[in-house]
């Protein structure tokens, strides 16, 4: 909008991305492996299955002599190498046994008879049947995972099958976490008149690690110039990104854009959103580069969209985890009315999958302030600029999902 002052969350998000490279891998073993994100892929080592083998619990046959009683010559359990099965015979078999050399087809025991003289097949087996064929599922020298896949369930699944016991996971971008605000105390402390526990930094840590962070640096800084200099240049060398909270809007007591001016560069301020307008993002200086900062707004709110909408896609990039850049959205039709003003409103929204499809149900009290709101979120419900919305209107929601 050209008379909006405010900068767009596109622009920001594209300042705040430009030139980041993911951080360098590391060789971690598997079991040390889950929720990280591969920096090399990985190429399958076997076939899986490496040998065709039973689907079912049955008998192993030629298709061409179904229609009889064969004797069973043969008994082939998972985990035990099959002879060749003579013309003529069948072979006991069990789920994952081998299929042996001559078979060319499986009958569950369920449509077997037991005779006298063996086992009575019927008409019309299809070559093939219940046959789980070598390769199937993963052909030895294909990709296996590619790089920039967080490791999940399957995955970890998929290399424990080839036998791979170690891989090459992009190392976990480090995070200073500063809480600033002379009012700011640490739960488990007494509270003095005026002052409020951090509520921010338990949800960020939270959040951060789900996102793939590692916190290097959690700290609470007081509402003094001097102080915030010195602990930004501390964070800016032990850590990849620096976050702050608070101290970003234009009281006299808000410190951190002008120290990190004088420290660094500010790349951008004031964005079009609600909540989150005084987001701060820049760039300190440290010994062999720079690190990354971004200055959340202190009402915890604020903070926690800022996490979703800015922090995720900023670890994912440094990850290499293209998953984890942007949310997925899904539309939903609003059981709510509003009307916006001049920024982009994200509303905190619990969906409800219903037979008519999705519904976003906003939380009753949006303030920036009131963290209740995002306790049972599970999306945020996008508001256009000066957007006026019905019950029943469909509107944009981002997904509020880790990866
Ligand atoms: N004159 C103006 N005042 C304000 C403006 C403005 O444009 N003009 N913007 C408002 C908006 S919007 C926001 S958002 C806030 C952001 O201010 P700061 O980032 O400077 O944050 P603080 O003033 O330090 O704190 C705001 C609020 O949040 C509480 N807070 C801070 N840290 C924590 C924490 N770790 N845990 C829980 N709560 C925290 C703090 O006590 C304040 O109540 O500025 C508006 N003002
Ligand atoms: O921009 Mo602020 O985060 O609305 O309260």
């Amino acid at each position: 909008m050209a008379d909006n002052p405010l900068k767009s969350v596109e622009a920001a998000l594209a300042a705040m991305l430009e030139g980041i490279t993911p951080l360098d891998g590391e060789r971690l073993p598997c079991d040390q492996a889950a929720g990280r994100v591969l920096a090399e892929s990985v190429t399958a080592r076997l076939d899986v299955p490496g040998f065709d083998n039973s689907a079912m619990d049955g008998y192993a046959l030629r298709a061409a002599e179904a229609g009889q009683v064969l004797p069973m010559i043969q008994r082939i359990a998972a985990g035990h190498p099959a002879a060749p099965l003579m013309p003529g015979g069948c072979a006991r078999i069990f789920t994952g046994g081998e299929i042996p050399p001559g078979a060319d087809c499986v009958v569950m025991q369920e449509r077997t008879e037991s005779r006298d003289t063996g086992i009575f097949i019927p008409e019309g087996i299809p070559v093939g049947d219940n046959i789980r064929r070598r390769g199937r599922d993963v052909a030895q020298g294909s990709q296996l995972l590619g790089a920039g896949l967080k490791l999940e369930a399957a995955a970890l699944g998929q290399l424990a099958g080839q036998g791979i016991t170690e891989v090459v996971v992009c190392k976990r971008p480090r995070v200073a976490l500063l809480s600033t605000g002379d009012e700011i105390i640490d739960p488990g402390l007494p509270l003095a008149p005026g002052q409020i526990y951090n509520s921010n930094r338990a949800m960020l840590k939270r959040l951060l690690e789900r996102f793939g962070a590692e916190m290097v640096m959690v700290e609470s800084v007081p509402d003094d110039y001097a102080a915030t200099c010195d602990i930004l240049k501390q964070a800016a060398q032990c850590a990849d990104v620096v976050i702050s909270t608070g101290g970003v809007s234009v009281g006299e007591e808000d410190h951190v854009k002008a120290a990190l001016e004088e420290l660094g560069q500010l790349d951008l301020w004031r964005l079009a959103m609600r909540p989150g307008k005084p987001l701060a993002l820049g760039r300190l200086p440290r010994d062999n580069g720079e690190t990354r900062f971004v200055g959340l707004p202190g009402n915890p709110v604020s903070g926690f969209v800022g996490a979703w909408i800015f922090l995720r896609p900023l670890i994912g990039a440094l990850l290499g985890c293209p998953a984890l850049e942007a949310l997925p959205r899904i539309r939903a039709r609003t059981a709510f009315s509003t009307s916006n003003g001049i920024r982009r409103h994200y509303m905190r929204v619990a969906l409800a999958f219903t037979e008519q499809g999705p519904v976003a149900n906003a939380f009753r009290d949006q303030n920036s302030a009131v963290l209740s709101s995002c306790v049972e979120a599970n999306a945020l419900a996008v508001i256009p600029e000066q957007a006026e919305i019905a019950v029943g209107d469909e509107v944009e929601c981002l997904w509020l999902v880790e990866a």
